[in-house]
């Protein structure tokens, strides 16, 4: 009789059966004549069990201690409910082939350096909890497109490869291109979108951005995903509307689908239960209220770092935006406050937690010589931005959108300290490897 080939995650529905599964040895141990190993295969982490009896010696069960860890076997085995083991099932072993035998295993201790786990990130995504944080992020990967996609937003592709910067030049990455001079990595598909939605309305992108920081905080990569949506006819109240509504399915969607991801990282589920609509708003100069009050000196006009943001957050349940900020500290297509042209129309959009900013988003100046105006303040050149230009010629109107940084929101939502491990293989500064 075939035996069937199943995920560990499947197991629940197996109880009772034998299955096989195909996977490596991720843990082992032994207690007499009894062989522990713990199996994992992608899905999940099981604990396989050898005795000398029916399908084994006892020379054959010392064989199965011997096995080096990582190696890759398929077995086949029973399915036993079994509370007190890693996922709270068994598998009563009846054959082991081994596949490939590993060599000695570089990542075995419990604690290794933060160095050493990242010059070895090709094996360490093979650990319980990267596996969990990357199952997270799949998650959250997902949950955008179908939010997105039951909302009638097209998927437009931005190009990574640009004539310009969007947010500053002072984060660019150049590369040669032909006889063009140069390229510039993306630091956001935005202008794009802004194209793309006066072609299809409501679009949405989610692709690799790049931004050379020097500062190597536990914020910043290198390299690093954003999902960019844009909406025409959107001002920027509608804008954060949008903003909370997405925010919050994202994480009841991960709150839903990864229950025991988020046991692994042991995750205080309480803050993210209350990441429900509407989030507290408040403006740039309440911000530096809060700020004042409570003992930070920031002149007016300043941007906050992230100690700011913290610290603002802390006066709130869940994220909470904070709009109108000077237009000097922001980027150069924010559309200026009517009342007061000394602030734009944006927001930034602070995760509680002290994990900060996630979110910059705003409404884009729609008149076609209020932007020729603000590129020329912002000494950019205007000829490689005549195609944006033309987005003012031809149908203008007021739009907005916005940048959610999706290693920033996974780990916020995973609880983890440092985006590097929000991402399958982090760029920083003097990071380039594997
Ligand atoms: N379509 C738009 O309106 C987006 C806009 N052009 C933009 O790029 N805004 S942003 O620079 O605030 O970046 C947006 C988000 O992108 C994330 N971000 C921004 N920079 C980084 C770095 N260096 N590392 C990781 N994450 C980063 C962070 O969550 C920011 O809030
Ligand atoms: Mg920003």
């Amino acid at each position: 009789v075939e035996v069937p080939w199943v995920s560990i995650e499947m197991l629940p529905q197996y109880v009772g059966k034998k299955v096989e599964i195909r996977g490596w040895l991720a843990n082992k141990r032994s207690s007499g004549k009894i062989a522990f190993l713990i199996l994992r295969d992608g899905t999940g982490f099981l604990q396989a069990t050898a005795f000398a009896g029916e399908h084994f010696d006892s020379e054959e069960v010392k064989n199965l201690k011997r096995i080096p860890l990582e190696s890759s076997l398929i077995v086949q085995g029973r399915v036993k409910e079994e509370k007190r083991a890693i996922g709270g099932y068994e598998l009563e072993l009846e054959k082991v082939e081994i596949i490939s035998e590993a060599e000695d295993y570089p990542i075995q201790k419990k604690e290794h350096s933060i160095e050493f786990l990242m010059e070895n990130r090709h094996l360490w995504l093979r650990s319980r909890k990267q596996n969990a944080i990357l199952r997270v992020r799949n998650q959250v990967i997902m949950a955008i497109h179908h939010f997105f996609q039951e909302r009638g937003f097209t998927l437009i592709d931005p190009p990574i490869l640009t004539p310009a910067a969007c947010e500053g030049t002072t984060t660019l990455f150049a590369l040669d291109y032909f006889d063009l001079g140069k390229a510039y990595l993306s630091q956001s598909g935005q202008l794009y979108m802004e194209a793309a939605c006066m072609a299809f309305g409501k679009v949405y992108c989610l692709a690799p951005t790049f931004r050379a920081e020097k500062s190597k905080t536990r914020r910043h990569l290198t390299e690093f995903w954003m999902v960019e949506p844009e909406v025409a006819f959107y001002n920027w109240e509608d804008n954060m509307e949008l903003q909370e509504e997405f925010v919050s399915f994202v994480v009841q969607t991960v709150l839903e689908k990864c229950p025991r991801e988020l046991e692994v990282l042991e995750r205080d589920l309480k803050p993210l239960e209350r990441v429900v609509p509407p989030f507290p708003r408040i403006s740039y100069d309440e911000a530096l209220r809060i700020l004042n009050r409570k003992g930070f000196r920031i002149e007016w006009g300043n941007d906050f770092g992230g100690d700011e943001e913290t610290a603002i957050s802390e006066e709130f349940d869940r994220p909470v935006f904070i709009h109108h900020y000077p237009k000097k500290v922001k980027a150069f297509y924010m559309q200026p406050d009517p009342e007061n042209p000394e602030l734009v129309l944006n927001d930034d959009l602070i995760a509680p937690e002290g994990y900060g900013e996630i979110i910059g988003g705003s409404e884009r100046i729609h008149d076609l010589n209020l932007l020729k105006e603000r590129i020329k303040e912002h000494h950019l050149p205007e000829e490689v931005f005549d195609w944006y230009l033309d987005l003012r010629r031809f149908g203008s109107c007021p739009h907005s959108g916005f940048g959610l940084g999706v290693e920033r929101t996974v780990a916020w939502i995973c609880g983890i300290h440092h985006i590097r491990e929000a991402i399958p293989f982090p760029r920083q500064i003097y990071r380039l490897y594997p």
